[in-house]
């Protein structure tokens, strides 16, 4: 990539809604959603590769440099409280989503972030940020990359004492509930969701009906991908 940006401006991949959110303990909420460009990992199932896989997706072609104060007007004019910032990695930006999420919060609305927890938070962002949505990426879903770079336990204890962080964790098969359970008692994390890894309603419908009795046993909350289920593997949904 070649952008470079103003220190009021963001790569945006998209911007979409009113949806909702279809992920985690907000589920069902009246939402409008911001993603930005990059990542910091590589995982080989990732359903937003058009952020950050320079091998597959043209990026430049993909991005649009986009103000802070573009985006606060956008947001502040759609007829819903929750305004979700996802990725990529959208904490790769994190120093100029700070006058983002306070202008939204300072506009009325609820924050959302959604992040891979590689990355700590800045202070003055966690006081602006309603909910950070925190997805460690396991042994499975993250394929190929070392756990050192998936998981950064000094970035998950972080959140994990800022009382402003939900775990949300993509599971694709049982085994999977082992790792999250040796994560959650190291770190005390808490509160922790699964969710059910796929790409189609049949496949999240499936796995979920296979992972849901063994997760409540362990503690953990359920979470689906609503969206998903409501419209497919669609773009801006
Ligand atoms: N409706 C809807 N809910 C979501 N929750 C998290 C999403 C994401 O892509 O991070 C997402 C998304 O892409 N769409
Ligand atoms: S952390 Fe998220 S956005 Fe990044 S590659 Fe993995 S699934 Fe995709
Ligand atoms: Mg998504």
């Amino acid at each position: 990539m070649t952008i470079t940006l103003a220190d009021d401006e963001l790569l945006v991949a998209e911007r979409f809604g009113p949806t909702v959110q279809g992920e985690g303990p907000s589920t069902g909420r009246r939402a409008v959603f911001v993603r930005l460009m990059n990542c910091n990992l590589t995982c080989k199932t990732c359903d937003t590769p058009y952020t950050w896989d320079d091998s597959r997706f043209d990026l430049d072609a993909e991005a649009t440099v986009t103000s802070v104060s573009d985006l606060l007007a956008w947001a502040t004019a759609q007829p819903v409280d929750l305004v979700v910032i996802t990725g990529g990695e959208p904490l790769i930006q994190q120093r100029r989503l700070i006058a983002l999420a306070q202008g939204l919060v300072d506009a009325g609305l609820r924050v959302e972030i959604e992040t891979n927890g590689t990355i700590a938070p800045a202070p003055d962002l966690l006081a602006w940020v309603s909910q950070f949505n925190v997805s460690p990426k396991l042994s499975t879903f993250g394929a190929g990359m070392p756990a050192s770079k998936r998981i950064k336990r000094r970035v998950l204890g972080h959140f994990a004492v800022s009382g402003r962080a939900v775990f949300k964790f993509v599971v694709s098969s049982i085994a999977d509930l082992d790792e999250i359970t040796e994560l959650v008692s190291s770190h005390d994390l808490a509160p922790v969701y699964v969710m059910p890894e796929g790409r189609t309603a049949e496949e999240v419908t499936r796995r979920l009906a296979e992972i849901a009795d063994p997760a409540i046993e362990r503690g953990f909350h359920l979470s689906t991908r609503l969206h998903l289920l409501t419209w497919g593997d669609q773009r801006g949904r």
